[in-house]
């Protein structure tokens, strides 16, 4: 009849509105981190870094200290400098790993690409997004690819987020990670690594005051033509607080890449075949294939080709 008709109507009415609340609310919550435990870092770096010593003396140091401290004075910012594939999108991804339950796809991880968009909107975007999302949860991270390829508005428009005591519009930023990425730095540190390959000195020997790799490092930042003198103003303000260098990788690197794949894609790991598609890459210099041009990109895609043979 019409009377039970109507309750049946506002009971699934009200069922409605409680469920959608219910999303709303799951949605709208932030995810919970995770509690950061130093060994969990070292560990997850000794295990899945290979052949990036100083990164992961440097990288435990940074993130360590900075989570211990329940007052930071300002946000961490991080830079990390090298060839390609030599893991800088790799270690970001390993510290969201260590600080939210969701790792790297937590939406408190913010990645950015500079992908030609118009500076000026772009810039007006970023800054309302950057300033929402530390709003609502202090502890968010913001890792900015290709960081040597940004507009100097671009950089312009992060600087004040990253300063000592920054409070934007009654927002503090001190719980905040900012990770920079870039190639730019990378032929100074390949060549000091290869200086130190002819010299018959290990590799572990690099320190990070090596020839004064961190300078070296700064110094071809300013001259890089597009974002240099904007980007050297974070050095100068002292905004940035490690520049990390990630060194070339060597074949044997390049075959534990592979052998990460394998063990990624649940084959049976197979140390002559990594062999075998880690020496099928290009190596620099080209008469004693010292180091991986590439690092260990594409390992994924050329490892598919040996395994559909
Ligand atoms: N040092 C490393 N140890 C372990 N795996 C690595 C290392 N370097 C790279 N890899 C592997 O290769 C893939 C590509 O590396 P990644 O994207 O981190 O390079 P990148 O330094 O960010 O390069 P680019 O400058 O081209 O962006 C990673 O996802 C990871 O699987």
């Amino acid at each position: 009849d019409n009377e039970s008709m109507v309750v049946a109507g506002g009971l699934i009415i009200t069922t409605s509105v409680v469920l959608v609340s219910v999303v709303i609310y799951f949605t709208t919550q932030p995810e919970p981190l995770r509690t950061f435990n130093p060994a969990g870092l070292k560990s997850d770096l000794g295990q899945a870094l290979f052949g990036q010593h100083i990164v992961s003396d440097v990288v435990l140091k940074a993130v360590s200290s900075f989570m211990a401290d329940s007052n930071p004075n300002k946000p961490l910012v991080l830079s990390f400098h090298g060839t390609a594939g030599t893991g800088k999108n790799h270690v970001s991804k390993i510290i969201a790993r260590n600080l939210y339950t969701k790792g790297e796809n937590s939406k408190h991880v913010h990645t950015f690409i500079y992908d030609n968009q118009d500076p000026n909107a772009y810039s007006v975007w970023l800054k309302q997004f950057i300033h929402t999302s530390v709003e609502n949860f202090p502890r968010s991270t913001f890792i900015f690819d290709e960081m040597d390829k940004m507009q100097p508005q671009v950089i312009d428009v992060i600087k004040p987020f990253l300063d000592y005591n920054a409070h934007v519009n009654g927002v503090s930023f001190h719980k905040a990670i900012f990770i920079f990425l870039s190639n730019t730095g990378g032929k100074v540190i390949a060549d000091l690594a290869l200086d130190f390959w002819r010299e018959g000195r290990k590799r572990e020997e690099i320190k990070m005051h090596s020839r004064d790799l961190e300078i070296m490092i700064s110094e071809s930042i300013s001259k890089n033509e597009k974002s240099g003198f904007w980007h050297s103003s974070l050095i100068e303000h002292h905004l940035i607080d490690h520049f990390i260098p990630f060194l070339p990788l060597e074949l044997r690197h390049v075959r534990q890449c592979v052998l990460a794949e394998m063990y990624y894609l649940n084959k049976t790991l197979d140390a002559h075949l990594a062999d075998k598609v880690a020496r099928d890459m290009p190596f620099f210099p080209k008469i004693h294939r010292v180091f991986a041009e590439k690092g260990c990109k594409s390992v994924r895609q050329k490892l598919a080709l040996y395994v559909d043979e």
